[in-house]
């Protein structure tokens, strides 16, 4: 509202409004905020003390936060379970089954005095207050809704498990990211299963940990948000919840409301992060055309405090298991519910994620002399992100896929990532014994010098710190690579100048092409 507009008002609205307008400029709770985030510090509703709880799924979500729930509350037992008997065999040895920094400390702390993995999952139901639901919940590739929809059907079994071997009360709570009312669905199950005079609470509470910075993320997290049913025992479940937390987490910081805004929340925040990687690639192109810097572009919008900083940064696309799952979970509910306006909207998120990766590649290409037949390039890093050895969705994946069909000769490091994990990524689902076509044209370096040597191209593809010009030494990459010598930066990791009195023709995201190809005299 203009301040001209504001005059027309009377002085009190006028005031309302200004007084509304300074709140939101300064931060400030509004009355609607208030109402909403109802801290749930007090312990005001009468609630069980929970003394024992398990986790069904012991992966990336289950494994990290109920370790630093076991690690910050070693009054209660903590149980995670899973079917898959490998993996928990690697939460109770040295070599944990994910690479999250900070992570070993943790689980080193209360493994065996109130932390515990196990494959039993009927034992740790039966003898747990609280239940966490915490299984994968990938797009469906089959039937209706494929590539869109949630499968909820792991979910689903374990809600049907749990149902099957109760034998007292429970408070069941979605970890899984789901869509909007699957908690009405696990209730339907429950109560249609259980035994006569069980009573189960269900609850919502999105986990919002980042893969590389869990651990930070989970004991010192922006909110903790729980989802109930507004009703005594919905609230007297989710002070059971919120006291867990309370063992580390500022009641301030632990927000409740109702299930469906919390279920829906999460997706939310995903498509809003995923939003802003989407726009600054967009962006990316625009500068990449007309001589702007998308980092500069960056740091300027995000210095406006109503943009802020965080997740402005340019990339080769983003990955992960959750971004890309979660938006066309979005997408799918949109086109349910008769939205489809809304539905293409997010999708655009997705689409400009794919285009970031083939306008990539694309420049590769038409660098390399548009040809990339018989050529070496190395891939610097295979995991979506630093910091953890995750290769779900990564941009690596999807440029070796392009590249193999360019018949380029690919070397491939990543410090963290197993190569029986890389192998399973190039390979074509239900292709058989594919791996000798793909050795002709893949190979696994065990180090980033090692996969540059008689490389005619470097790309960085994820941003750990080792590629950066102070940890690689590019003087040796340079020399033991092909002439003329590329180096795509895909993260904007790299110093460009220092590469470029080395000898490297540097590419980078968001920054104009080198006229390389145009000698001097040509112009
Ligand atoms: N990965 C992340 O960073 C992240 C962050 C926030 C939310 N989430 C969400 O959390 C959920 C779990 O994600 P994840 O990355 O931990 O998945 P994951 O695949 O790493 O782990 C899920 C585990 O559940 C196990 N499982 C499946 N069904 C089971 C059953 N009936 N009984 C026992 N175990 C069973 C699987 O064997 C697997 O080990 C997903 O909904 C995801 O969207 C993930
Ligand atoms: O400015 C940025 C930030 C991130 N990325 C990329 O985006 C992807 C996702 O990164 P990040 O969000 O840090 O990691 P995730 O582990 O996927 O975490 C996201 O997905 C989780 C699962 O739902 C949520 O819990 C987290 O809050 C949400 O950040 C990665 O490929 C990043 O490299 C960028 O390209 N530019």
């Amino acid at each position: 509202m203009s301040t001209a507009d504001i005059s027309k008002l009377d002085t009190k609205v006028a005031s309302a409004v200004n007084g509304f307008a300074q709140e939101q400029r300064d931060g400030a709770m509004t009355p609607a905020e208030t109402r909403l985030s109802r801290p749930l510090g007090a312990t005001d509703v009468p609630h069980k003390k929970v003394e024992k709880i398990c986790c069904i799924g012991a992966g990336y979500v289950g494994g990290p936060t109920c370790a630093v729930i076991a690690a910050k509350n070693p009054h209660i037992q903590v149980t995670i379970v899973d079917l898959n008997a490998d993996r928990i065999a690697a939460w109770n040895s040295d070599k944990l089954p994910i690479y999250e920094p900070g992570l070993d400390e943790v689980v080193r702390s209360c493994r065996g005095r109130n932390l515990f993995f196990s494959t039993d999952v009927d034992k740790a139901i039966i003898e747990a207050d609280l239940i966490f639901v915490s299984v994968n919940t990938p797009t469906k590739t089959k039937g209706q809704g494929a590539g869109y929809a949630a499968d909820l059907g792991y979910v689903e079994s374990a809600t049907r498990h749990i149902a099957k071997v109760a034998q007292g009360d429970k408070i069941v709570v979605e970890k899984s990211t789901v869509p909007c009312r699957t908690a009405q669905s696990m209730r339907f199950i429950l109560e249609a299963n259980a035994r006569p005079g069980i009573h189960f609470d269900i609850l919502s509470n999105p986990e919002f940990l980042a893969e590389g910075t869990a651990i930070a993320d989970l004991t010192n997290p922006d909110r903790v948000l729980i989802g109930s049913l507004n009703t005594p025992a919905g609230r007297s479940a989710a002070a059971s919840l919120a006291d867990v937390y309370a063992g580390w987490v500022d009641r301030q910081q632990i927000i409740t409301m109702n299930l469906w805004s919390s279920e829906l929340s999460k997706l939310a925040a995903n498509a809003l992060l995923a939003q802003r990687i989407s726009s600054i690639n967009a962006l990316s192109a625009i500068c990449e055309a007309t001589g702007a810097d998308v980092d500069e572009v960056s740091y300027a919008c995000g210095l406006d405090q109503r943009i802020g900083k965080r997740f402005l940064k340019a990339s080769v696309g983003f990955g992960g298991s959750c971004f890309q799952k979660d938006i066309l979970n979005l997408v799918y509910l949109s086109e349910s519910l008769h939205l489809p306006e809304v539905a293409a909207y997010w999708r655009q998120v997705v689409e400009m994620n794919e285009y970031q990766k083939k306008r990539f590649l694309n420049r590769i290409i038409s660098c390399l002399f548009n040809t990339l037949t018989g050529k070496k390039i190395a891939i610097l890093g295979f995991a979506f992100k630093k910091d953890t050895g995750d290769t779900r969705e990564s941009a690596a994946i999807t440029l070796c896929k392009y590249l193999r069909q360019e018949r380029a000769n690919v070397s491939i490091y990543d410090p963290e990532v197993e190569e029986r994990q890389i192998w399973m990524d190039l390979a074509e689902p239900g292709v058989q014994d594919e791996r000798k076509e793909l050795e002709k044209q893949f190979t696994i370096a065990p180090s980033a010098l090692e996969a540059c040597k008689g490389a005619d191209a470097v790309v960085v593809c994820t941003e750990w710190d080792e590629f950066r010009n102070s940890k690689l030494d590019y003087k040796k990459v340079y020399a033991e690579m092909n002439k003329p010598a590329f180096i795509f930066d895909g993260r904007l990791i790299l110093d460009q100048k220092e590469l470029e009195e080395i000898g490297f023709h540097v590419e980078m995201i968001g920054r104009p092409r080198s006229n390389f190809q145009t000698p001097k005299d040509w112009e």
